[in-house]
């Protein structure tokens, strides 16, 4: 199947908006999971959002760095969040993270991440991390192919009763997904 520029939804959230957390126990971005990423996140223009955490000793694997699993997550966070300006469920199939840079403990780390095609139910795309800023210096690069679910997918696999607790349970019964912050 051919690989298609992305298409930003009509009703996805505005450059700049602020995208809540879909989930107050994600380890990615989550304000209720111990030790979590707490990473924050914006939409971008076209079909990319920008998002922000700090690494804290939290997050380390050697004394005073972060640990490469931790800043894994991060890209998978911030590229499944990319899938928002979709507006399409989708679950990471393959993510692959290039460790340029050590990240020291208290880095702010930058990331951008892009949605770069689609095919079919597969969506390819990509991130870069940056220290401290959108200008501070390139640490890693990831790529991903996320791919399209239905949300019987959560339904089916996860827990139904937390599930019917988010805000997303109305549509979760529409077989559709609220990608509203
Ligand atoms: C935790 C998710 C949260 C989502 C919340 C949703 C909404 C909330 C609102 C906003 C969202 C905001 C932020 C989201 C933030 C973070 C997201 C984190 C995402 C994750 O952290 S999520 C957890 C880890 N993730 C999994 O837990 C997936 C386990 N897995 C499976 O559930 C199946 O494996 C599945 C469904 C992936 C596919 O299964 P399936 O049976 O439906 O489809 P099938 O196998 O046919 O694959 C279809 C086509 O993809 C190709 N394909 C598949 N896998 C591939 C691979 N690895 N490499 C290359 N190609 C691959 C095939 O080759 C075929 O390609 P083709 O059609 O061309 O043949």
């Amino acid at each position: 199947m051919e690989t298609e520029p992305p298409v930003r939804h009509p009703d996805a959230p505005a450059p700049g908006t602020k995208l809540g957390q879909h989930y107050s126990r994600c380890f990615g971005c989550g304000d209720e999971q111990p030790g979590g990423l707490r990473l924050s996140a914006t939409a971008g223009e076209g079909v990319s959002l920008v998002a922000e955490f700090e690494v804290t000793e939290a997050h380390e694997g050697a004394p005073g760095l972060a640990h490469g699993g931790l800043l894994a997550c991060a890209f998978d966070e911030a590229l499944g969040g990319a899938n928002a300006m979709l507006r399409l469920p989708a679950v990471t199939g393959h993510l692959q993270t290039d460790f340029r840079r050590p990240v020291p403990v208290g880095t702010r780390l930058h990331i951008t991440a892009q949605v770069d095609g689609v095919a079919g139910r597969k969506i390819y795309s990509s991130a870069a991390g940056r220290l401290n800023g959108p200008d501070g210096q390139l640490a890693l690069h990831a790529r991903a192919l996320f791919v399209i679910v239905d949300v019987s997918h959560f339904t089916t696999h996860g827990n139904r009763e937390q599930i019917a607790k988010l805000s997303w349970d109305q549509a979760a019964r529409d077989e559709q997904l609220d990608f509203n912050p």
